[in-house]
């Protein structure tokens, strides 16, 4: 296929992206047992439990020299780490796990703040809701692996059903922090969700990936319009290729109302 000389130049440089500009297929295409066969022989495996980033390493590694992977990869995993050093949250739901890497990054950077601030890591947890079992399944095996499946739970279904029953059964109550990266289709559905259910709560963070490439413009104008949120904006970028991209960080200023069709605006 012919592609115009700047993308030919971005796959000269990152030869994992051309699958995807050939054929807009960036998952679900065989890639992801092939990263579970990388890592589990992987010459850094014995450091995995003990250094947990060597994982992350290793998979981005992967997303390098085999085959692109739409995990946050390492330039918004800094962003993230920093946000969360900042916030601190000890509770976190993710919606979309995909293999496990920023539900591994935010265990990790948790843990870590915990510990330097004397806190209990008994009290970390993580709720990673993801629809494709075998992602799910493989997931598992990565959280395990880093040492991490004490904190974070993979939770299967769509993310929607997931939440209702999570919240139903009493497992979750309140969270410090809401990751959304499943579909930018669903952010809005999702976020009204999270509202309904009481989730989004005087100090909850709401983080959205994507949300200029491949773009929730929706999103982004409901959480601006919100009153009570403060909303803006971090430039992320998606490595490799280092396309340049932002998540939207929201943080809830004062409790949102639960009504399911309280949509108001500033
Ligand atoms: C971009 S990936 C998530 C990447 C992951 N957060 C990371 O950085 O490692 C999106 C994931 O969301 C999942 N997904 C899509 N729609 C979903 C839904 N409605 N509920 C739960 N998971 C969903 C996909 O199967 C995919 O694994």
């Amino acid at each position: 296929m012919e592609h115009p000389p700047e993308i030919q130049a971005v796959i000269a440089k990152y030869p994992t992206l051309k699958k995807a500009f050939d054929t807009g297929v960036e998952s679900d295409d065989g890639r992801e047992g092939a990263l579970l066969e990388f890592i589990l022989a992987h010459p850094s495996r014995i450091q995995f439990k003990t250094a947990p980033q060597t994982l992350l390493d290793a998979v981005d590694e992967f997303s390098f020299k085999k085959d692109f992977l739409i995990s946050v990869g390492p330039h918004k995993a800094g962003v993230l780490s920093d946000l969360l050093e900042k916030h601190k949250p000890t509770s976190i739901i993710e919606l979309g796990s995909y293999l496990g890497y920023s539900a591994i990054l935010f265990a990790h950077t948790m843990k870590t703040n915990t510990q330097n601030a004397g806190g209990e890591v008994k009290d970390l947890k993580i709720w990673s809701l993801e629809m494709n079992v075998e992602f799910a399944g493989i997931a598992r095996q990565l959280i395990d692996l880093a040492g991490f499946d004490d904190i974070i739970e993979v939770v299967i279904g769509p993310a929607e059903d997931s939440l209702r029953q999570l919240v139903k059964d009493g497992t979750i109550t309140n969270v410090d922090m809401v990751f959304l990266d499943h579909v930018e289709e669903l952010y809005v559905q999702d976020f009204k969700v999270c509202q309904e259910l009481g989730l989004l709560k005087k100090g909850t963070m709401v983080v959205a990936d994507n949300v200029l490439r491949p773009g929730a413009p929706d999103y982004r104008a409901l959480v601006r319009g919100l009153k009570g949120v403060k909303s803006e904006g971090i430039i992320g970028l998606i490595i490799p290729g280092g396309a340049e991209d932002e998540l939207e960080v929201s943080n809830v200023l004062e409790d949102l109302k639960s009504g399911k069709d309280d949509t108001s605006t500033t």
